[in-house]
């Protein structure tokens, strides 16, 4: 299987839609898998006992921004994802409506049986969506477990699913068994998942065994970007805002250690380069009319550094190398990203590495499809 069997558009599209006749929209990427024994694609026994599962639920991730959804397309052998805002929870139940309706036109002999939900809109939206499916067995999964699942889910596909990324090197992949992802980090199985969503949540889990605990968090988070951006710059559409930050210069808002030094501060490790107070020339200037696009880059990466900051504090204090980051807050954007590793490599003195996934907003819907 190659890299073609996966597809990410950094804007949503709605190709699901002429692939399957309904409008799925906001489709983001979609996976190829083949649940023949021969074929699989997937290296884990943990899966082949949840095979049925995989083919005869929705999983579903109701957050407080977003509305993650995947479910198995068993004609075209692609799993396919999608997202809605969770304000147009309509939107979600018709699109659910429809893959239902389809699946039992399609393929009579393997209806949909239930639908697993995951998220905090799994506990506020019960009602209603259980009133929507009356013929539907509707599970209630748990956030954090949902996660771990998910997780374990894309990290065994025998594809390019885990990667590391920086500007200067580019996009990495790594399978999990590879001897560079051990060897960097020891025979250590522990890693931590650091999941930006609307807050964040710090997870530590042992890949063998499976347990985890949530040993932090931060409120903080893809929400907080989302709604200073919106009042300051008024823009409503995510895509454009992370579009006018990639165009954004953030030392015309960032105060660097340059300004402050005239130099850099060669005692303490700091360039003259580097951020020393986010947004801090904004008060030197009142009333002048700041760039949106240099005001997202500078909250862009106000945001991305204290996660990355703590996420790496979490994992000194836990003694653990490797860092996975996911949650539709990184939406594959390389800027993001970019911050994120470069955090975790420069409080970490490189000793510690960031990891992202294809599908890193999908591990709650995936963890509630499988579970
Ligand atoms: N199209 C989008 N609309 C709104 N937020 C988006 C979008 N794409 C990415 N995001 C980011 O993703 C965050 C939500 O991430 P997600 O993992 O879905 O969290 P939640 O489960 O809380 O909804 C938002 O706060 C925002 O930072
Ligand atoms: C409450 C949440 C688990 C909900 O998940 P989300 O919808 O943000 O993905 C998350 O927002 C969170 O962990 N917030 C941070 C809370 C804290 O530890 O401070």
């Amino acid at each position: 299987m190659d890299e073609s069997n996966i597809s990410r558009s950094e804007t949503p599209r709605s190709s699901a839609s002429s692939l399957l006749s309904i409008p799925i929209e906001n489709c983001l990427v979609r996976l190829s898998i083949d649940t023949d024994e021969k074929n699989m694609q997937i290296n884990s026994d943990l899966f082949k006992s949840s095979k049925q599962k995989f083919i005869d639920n929705i999983g579903i991730d109701i957050g407080g921004t977003l509305a993650k959804y995947t479910y198995y397309d068993l004609e075209n052998k692609l799993v396919e994802f999608g997202f809605k805002q969770t304000d147009d929870i309509d939107g979600l139940i018709s699109t659910l409506q429809n893959i239902i309706f389809l699946r039992s036109k399609n393929s009579p002999e393997s209806p949909i049986k239930a639908i697993n939900a995951t998220g905090g809109g799994a506990y506020k939206f019960y009602t209603i969506l259980k009133d929507s499916f009356p013929d539907i067995v509707l599970n209630r999964k748990d956030e954090m477990t949902s996660l771990i699942h998910g997780l374990n889910f894309f990290i065994n596909l025998k594809q390019r699913e885990i990667f590391t990324y920086s500007d200067t090197d580019g996009k990495n992949y790594v399978q999990k068994q590879d001897s560079t992802f051990k060897d960097q980090c020891g025979d250590n199985d522990e890693i931590i998942l650091v999941n930006i969503g609307s807050g964040v949540s710090i997870l530590k889990l042992n890949l063998k065994t499976n347990e985890f605990k949530r040993v932090g968090g931060s409120s903080l988070g893809g929400g907080t970007l989302w709604g200073l951006l919106t009042l300051i710059t008024g823009i409503t559409d995510y895509d454009e805002m992370l579009k006018l930050a990639s165009h954004g210069d953030n030392t015309k808002v960032d105060m660097l250690v340059g300004d402050i030094y005239g130099t850099s501060y060669d005692a303490i490790g700091l360039k003259s380069t580097s951020i020393g107070s986010s947004m801090a020339k904004i008060y030197k200037k009142p009333g002048t009319d700041f760039n949106y696009g240099d005001i997202s880059k500078s909250l862009l990466y106000t945001v991305s550094n204290n996660i990355g900051q703590i996420s790496y504090l979490q994992a000194n204090i836990h003694n653990i190398d490797r860092i996975f980051f996911a949650g539709s807050y990184i939406r594959g954007h390389l800027m993001t990203m970019n911050t994120l590793s470069y955090a975790i490599n420069f409080w970490s003195k490189n000793e510690k590495s960031a990891f992202f996934l294809e599908h890193e907003s999908y591990l709650g819907a995936m963890g509630a499809l499988v579970s």
